[in-house]
């Protein structure tokens, strides 16, 4: 816990130095049993991949070392996680999660996701982006199929 200001500030400070390299105000840190696994920052300006969040490019490259399970991972960000980051950490057993600036500080900037924080609480027929659940018979036992090849594994 005493580290998680050494490791913040390093956060931060990648968020500063992406800023004066183009890029958005965000850097991640992502830390397992006191080793630095994975730095990642925004990186949508170089590639226009809308999903190259700091937080998603430190876990890309943790999942180099440790595959697709991060469980005793904690990451770092400098600002906090939108609703896609928080997702991924919770999908792939992060434990932990530290930010320094919250929602509310980035929002006189355009740079706060709790507008889809908010749209992600309604019903799924009440969101500003259209859902549609339209059941194919075609899927058939796809999911079953998977479960038994995979049973044993
Ligand atoms: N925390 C965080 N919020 C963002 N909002 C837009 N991009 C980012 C990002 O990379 N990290």
């Amino acid at each position: 816990m005493s580290d998680d200001l050494d490791y913040l500030e390093q956060a931060v400070d990648l968020a500063r130095q992406n800023v004066e390299q183009g890029g958005r105000p965000f850097g991640a840190v992502l830390v397992k049993d006191g080793r630095v696994l994975a730095r990642g920052v925004n990186e949508i300006h170089l590639n226009g991949d809308p999903s190259a969040h700091a937080e998603l490019q430190a876990i890309r490259l943790a999942s180099r070392e440790l595959g697709p399970r991060l469980d005793g991972c904690v990451i770092y960000a400098s600002g906090q996680p939108c609703p896609m980051c928080l997702a991924a950490m919770h999908m792939c057993g992060v434990t932990r999660v530290v930010f320094a600036a919250a929602n509310a500080q980035g929002e006189p900037f355009g740079l706060s996701t709790a507008a889809v924080y908010q749209q992600m609480t309604l019903p799924l027929d009440q969101q500003a982006l259209e859902i549609r659940h339209l059941p194919q018979a075609a899927m058939g036992d796809i999911y079953s199929r998977w479960k038994a090849l995979n049973a044993a594994r």
